[in-house]
């Protein structure tokens, strides 16, 4: 910020926490810190990676640019003889969907996960060089989340040694896979496996696509783009690609490890979660409290509209979300370690366990941070519309995480299968464990009461988890409860199924709080960052309380005068949070390159940037615009009318 003035400088000065001990926080570790810092930086100082003109560019040159982009990216990976984890962070800071996150983000993972020794050996090296370009193959235009409903076959020919990679109908053809439109050579393709006339149900095959000399459809293979999509910018950097038919390699493994990539890549957008959520919020702190409306006494300053307490009970929220998912995510993370350790000694016993808590959450964080997204762009007022506040293109970049990876509603009720099941085992031999071990207490928690009396009461984390259990314990139970009122458990699970959602939020919910909680056990170091994480914990659980509070009181989990005293401490909470907002979202770290914002820029020098943005808009070229002689000019003078007359 050297000769630059700082129009946050009060808002920083304000801040109750060592704000470098929160970035340590945030980023993990000060390893993880200090490689980040300086990752960032070397992204936002390459001209190579400018990403202000995305907006403005033709799908075709957006396209171009995304591929200039990811060679430069890889040049510099090469040159700098940068790290995985380097070059990981390198493509997270140049911030631009592309083939690259698939090839590195699903290619790569199910060959690791899926394919055996052998065929490891063989691929891995190629795609670690990227002297082959892979993408992740299982969506077909007829089916999505019905994974075994996919229709394209895998024959085996044992006169050939090959299997034949069949697309029989309009509906089998893979659509929507990323990369696989223009770029990807080879592809991890989920097909039925058919060996002597006997299907054995779906499982991954690496297939060949396109010609390594001249990129060339191989033959038999039609590919293409399936379209522009939402937003301008945006994801359509991204080919989404359809293909038919092809020849391929062979796989062999067992059908559990087939559900591995997405458990692991699951896994990876709860971060990522956190970190478009982050970034959302950073812009919207900042510019509310650059941004000033009303309340001027005597000709004197405006108030800063973070002061009003409606933008406070929407922002903290959000802001206290970020960290909450943050936390959760490093948790999941660890889960995923654990689970794929297991699995590979052939223990399967976690896996449920995993996948329950990577589908809940991954729609839990997903749901949350696209809708918080567009909350930021409304808390920004009319300035949110415009491109330059970064907003409108990362709602439209992230808002399809709601529905890749599985859709969320189709997660949630995986869960709720998995909830089901619990409670079904409940009084037998098998005892929960893990993320549903609350519900070994369920007689407890069907019968508690809420000893909240007075406000500061619910600053007790034992008193917030034991609503939440008994909130979750209460809804798995009923919903159970009139499951067995079914004939055909089936049909029951059909007419339930939105109050299963609901059972399974709440458990999602009770593991964000839960984890929030675990984290805030550990040894935090830093003045006051331990405080602040307490007051972010604290908020995020009371503010969903208060959203959820008909399930609350439905479940007699709470009375509504303790509900009532719930938003008297969230309003209190807000006003200790109130001074550390700007250093909260410091914190994250994120340069302005990253961000993307005018309105989010860290010396909150808003307005000059702003009108300075506006006229590099390619309309603003000319005075007077195209067109002006065939449309404008003629009504202006009436031409038209005199001609008819
Ligand atoms: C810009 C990018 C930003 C961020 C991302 C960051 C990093 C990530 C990198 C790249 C990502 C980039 C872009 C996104 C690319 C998107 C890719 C995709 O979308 S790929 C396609 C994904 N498709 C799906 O997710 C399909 C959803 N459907 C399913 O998962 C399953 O079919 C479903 C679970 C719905 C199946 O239901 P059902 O028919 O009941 O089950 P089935 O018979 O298949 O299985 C029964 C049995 O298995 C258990 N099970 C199901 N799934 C799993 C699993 N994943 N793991 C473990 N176990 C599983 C199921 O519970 C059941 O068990 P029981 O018999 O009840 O014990
Ligand atoms: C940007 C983007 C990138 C993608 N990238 C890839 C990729 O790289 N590779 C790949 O293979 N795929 C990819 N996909 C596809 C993606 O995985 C699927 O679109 C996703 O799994 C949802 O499946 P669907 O489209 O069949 O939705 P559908 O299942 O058709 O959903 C339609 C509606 O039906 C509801 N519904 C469906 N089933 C049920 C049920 N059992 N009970 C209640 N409601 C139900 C859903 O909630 C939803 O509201 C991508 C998609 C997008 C948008």
């Amino acid at each position: 910020m050297d000769g630059v003035v700082d129009h946050l400088a009060d808002e920083r000065n304000k801040a109750q926490f060592d704000v470098e001990e929160m970035k340590i926080v945030w980023a993990g570790s000060r390893h993880v810190f200090e490689l980040s810092d300086r990752i960032a930086r070397l992204v936002a100082s390459d001209p190579v990676f400018r990403k202000d003109n995305r907006a403005t560019l033709s799908r075709k040159d957006l396209f171009k640019n995304t591929l200039r982009k990811a060679a430069h990216a890889w040049k510099r990976i090469i040159e700098l003889r940068l790290s995985e984890e380097e070059a990981s962070k390198l493509r997270f800071y140049v911030d631009e969907a592309a083939f690259t996150d698939l090839h590195w983000g699903m290619f790569v993972p199910a060959i690791k996960g899926q394919a055996t020794e052998e065929q490891q050996q063989k691929w891995l090296p190629l795609a670690y060089k990227m002297q082959i370009i892979g993408c992740y193959a299982q969506t077909e235009l007829g089916h999505g989340s019905n994974v075994q409903g996919l229709e394209t076959t895998a024959t085996f020919d044992p006169q050939t040694d090959e299997f034949d990679i069949h697309s029989p109908t309009l509906t089998s053809s893979k659509w929507w896979p990323g990369g696989l439109g223009k770029v990807s050579t080879h592809a991890v393709v989920y097909a039925r496996l058919i060996t002597d006339g006997q299907e054995h149900g779906v499982h991954g095959f690496i297939v060949q696509l396109r010609s390594l000399d001249d990129h060339l459809p191989l033959p038999g293979i039609t590919i293409g783009d399936i379209g522009m999509k939402f937003g301008n910018g945006a994801y359509n950097t991204m080919d989404n690609g359809v293909t038919r038919n092809g020849k391929c390699v062979r796989s062999n493994v067992p059908r559990q490890l087939i559900y591995g990539t997405m458990v692991f890549v699951r896994q990876t957008i709860v971060s990522d979660a956190s970190c478009a959520l982050s970034r959302a919020v950073c812009i919207a702190t900042r510019y509310s409290a650059v941004r000033r409306q009303f309340g001027s006494q005597n000709g004197g300053v405006e108030t800063q509209v973070i002061d009003y307490k409606t933008q406070q009970n929407r922002l903290f929220p959000l802001l206290a979300a970020a960290y909450a998912f943050r936390f959760v995510g490093e948790w999941l993370k660890w889960l995923y370690t654990d689970v794929t350790q297991r699995l590979q000694a052939n223990d399967f016993s976690t896996l449920p366990e995993a996948h329950a808590c990577t589908a809940g959450l991954k729609s839990l964080t997903t749901t949350f941070t696209a809708d918080a997204i567009e909350e930021c762009r409304k808390l920004c007022g009319g300035h949110g519309y415009l491109c330059s506040s970064g907003l409108p293109e990362l709602f439209a970049v992230y808002v399809p995480a709601c529905t890749y990876e599985g859709d969320n509603v189709v997660l949630l009720l995986q869960v709720a299968r998995f909830l089901m099941k619990t409670v079904s085992q409940l009084g037998s031999e098998k005892k929960p464990v893990g993320t549903t071990a609350y519900m070994g207490r369920v007689e407890h928690l069907m019968q508690c009461r809420c000893s909240v009396q007075k406000a500061e009461d619910w600053l007790n984390p034992n008193t917030i988890l034991e609503a939440f259990e008994a909130r979750t314990a209460r809804m798995s139970v009923a919903v159970a409860q009139k499951l067995a009122q079914f004939a055909n458990p089936e049909e029951g699970f059909l007419e339930l199924s939105p109050n299963l959602v609901e059972a399974s939020v709440a458990h999602c919910q009770l593991i964000v709080v839960s984890k929030f909680i675990e984290k805030l056990q550990q040894d935090i170091p830093g003045k006051g960052v331990k405080e602040l994480l307490g007051m972010l914990c604290n908020i995020y659980a009371l503010n969903i309380l208060h959203k959820h509070l008909g399930d609350f009181l439905s479940t007699g989990s709470i009375t509504p005068k303790q509900g009532s005293l719930a938003n008297d401490q969230l309003r209190s909470l807000y006003s200790q949070v109130r001074p550390n907002a700007i250093a909260l979202v410091d914190a994250f770290n994120y340069t302005d390159h990253y961000l993307g914002s005018v309105l989010g820029r860290y010396d909150g020098n808003v307005y000059p940037k702003l009108y300075e943005e506006a006229w590099k808009d390619p309309l603003n070229d000319s005075v007077v615009p195209d067109g002006y002689h065939e449309y404008i000019r003629p009504l202006l003078k009436n031409q038209l009318r005199n001609a008819r007359l």
